[in-house]
């Protein structure tokens, strides 16, 4: 019976406390890591909300020139900052004062970054992430490497959807969802966010959100291929769909929620990069697809494109769990071992004839 009660006690303390660092959250500025397009929209979003946000970038020169142009003219030109935003130089100070982390830098980096704000952080400061993609070599989710760089006392949150990052930044109609398994937490996230132009919606599973944005940037490449190639409507949405039917599977066999990939950060996100041509991953399959070798397609698009990095690792993580994802697995055949896309295409109608749907047994 005590140990039940000094069991309660210690819960309702962690409770407390969750609440107070929470309310901290709301309370500091949060400091949002990577300048690019991503960081610096979702930083506008915030700072528009009236909420104090301190952006940093690892280039000097380009940090001084936001700081004087306000305005970031590199990835989002023409559009000024608000003015609850800054541009922060010193990084060290700015980790230790801010009430919340948002890192959004390309997943390559992502390790990097935890391991800079590990040693400095306070404890129990809450951590989000804007990337999309896995841990490169090892596929493991950024949830998974965030738990075991920072340990276990910090809040985490990933925030996945629909968004080009020039169109929140010119404040354009947009949704989204932040996961995490603080549901306090992702609520006082999304507040930051949420106004009449950014809704944002909350969920816990974290796992099936980082699935889908990861696994829509390798189709996107593979609707843009297909596009490249003059292949038509009827291909694009064949792939769109059965593309989502390889998401569900790698969910379903790493425990996500299925109702998870119907949503936003599911099949939201992959319509997105499928279909508009804002798409970095859909652009560089284009590129393939119209004839340029993969070096000159890589850099012809010359940004971030995570799918190329991804889809070894998500090739990776469908074989550990013995689950077949053909047309992720093309797509790797294209990038990485000089496949001619239109081989790869009559690989994926060859296969053998297959039920879409099998009716129950009883
Ligand atoms: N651009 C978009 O519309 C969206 C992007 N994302 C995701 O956000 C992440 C970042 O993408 P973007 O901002 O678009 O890329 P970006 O290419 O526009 O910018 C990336 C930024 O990260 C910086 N960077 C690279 N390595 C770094 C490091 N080690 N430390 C600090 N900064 C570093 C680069 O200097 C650059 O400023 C990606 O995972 C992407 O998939 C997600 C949703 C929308
Ligand atoms: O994730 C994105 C939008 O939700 C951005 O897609 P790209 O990285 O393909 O440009």
């Amino acid at each position: 019976m005590r140990d039940k009660l000094k069991k309660q006690e210690q819960k309702r303390r962690i409770n407390i406390q969750e609440t107070a660092v929470s309310e901290q959250a709301n309370l500091l500025p949060t400091l949002v890591l990577g300048a690019g397009a991503w960081g610096t929209a979702l930083a506008m979003a915030m700072a528009r909300n009236g909420h104090e946000t301190w952006l940093w970038g690892r280039d000097k020169l380009h940090c001084a020139e936001m700081q004087t142009s306000r305005e970031n003219a590199k990835y989002l030109p023409g559009i000024a900052f608000p003015d609850a935003l800054s541009v922060v130089d010193d990084v060290h100070k700015a980790i230790q004062n801010c009430g919340h982390v948002l890192i959004s830098v390309p997943s390559k980096a992502f390790v990097e970054s935890l391991q800079m704000i590990k040693p400095v952080l306070a404890a129990r400061t809450p951590v989000s992430w804007a990337t999309k993609g896995l841990a490169p070599d090892t596929g493991e989710l950024l949830y998974d490497v965030a738990r075991s760089v920072l340990g276990e006392s910090h809040p985490l949150a990933v925030i996945s959807g629909p968004s080009f990052a020039a169109e929140v930044a010119a404040n354009l109609p947009t949704a989204f969802t932040v996961a995490s398994e603080d549901g306090d937490f992702a609520k006082q996230l999304a507040g930051l966010f949420h106004s009449p132009t950014l809704r944002v919606y909350t969920t816990y599973d974290v796992l099936g959100v980082q699935i889908g944005g990861t696994v829509k940037n390798v189709l996107a490449i593979s609707a843009g291929i297909s596009d490249g190639l003059g292949y038509g409507a009827n291909a694009r949405a064949a792939l769109i769909t059965r593309g989502m039917a390889e998401i569900r599977r790698l969910a379903a066999a790493l425990g996500a929620e299925t109702e998870t990939l119907f949503g936003l950060s599911g099949i939201g996100d992959l319509i997105l990069t499928c279909t508009d041509d804002q798409s970095r991953n859909r652009q560089l399959g284009l590129a393939i697809g119209r004839g340029l070798s993969v070096d000159d397609a890589v850099k012809f698009v010359g940004k971030t494109v995570e799918g190329m990095h991804a889809a070894r690792e998500v090739m990776l993580r469908a074989r550990q769990a013995d689950i077949e994802m053909p047309i992720v697995e093309q797509v790797c055949k294209i990038l990485f071992e000089g496949y001619d896309p239109r081989e790869s295409v009559q690989a994926l109608l060859c296969r053998e004839q297959k039920a879409e749907l099998t009716p129950p047994v009883n």
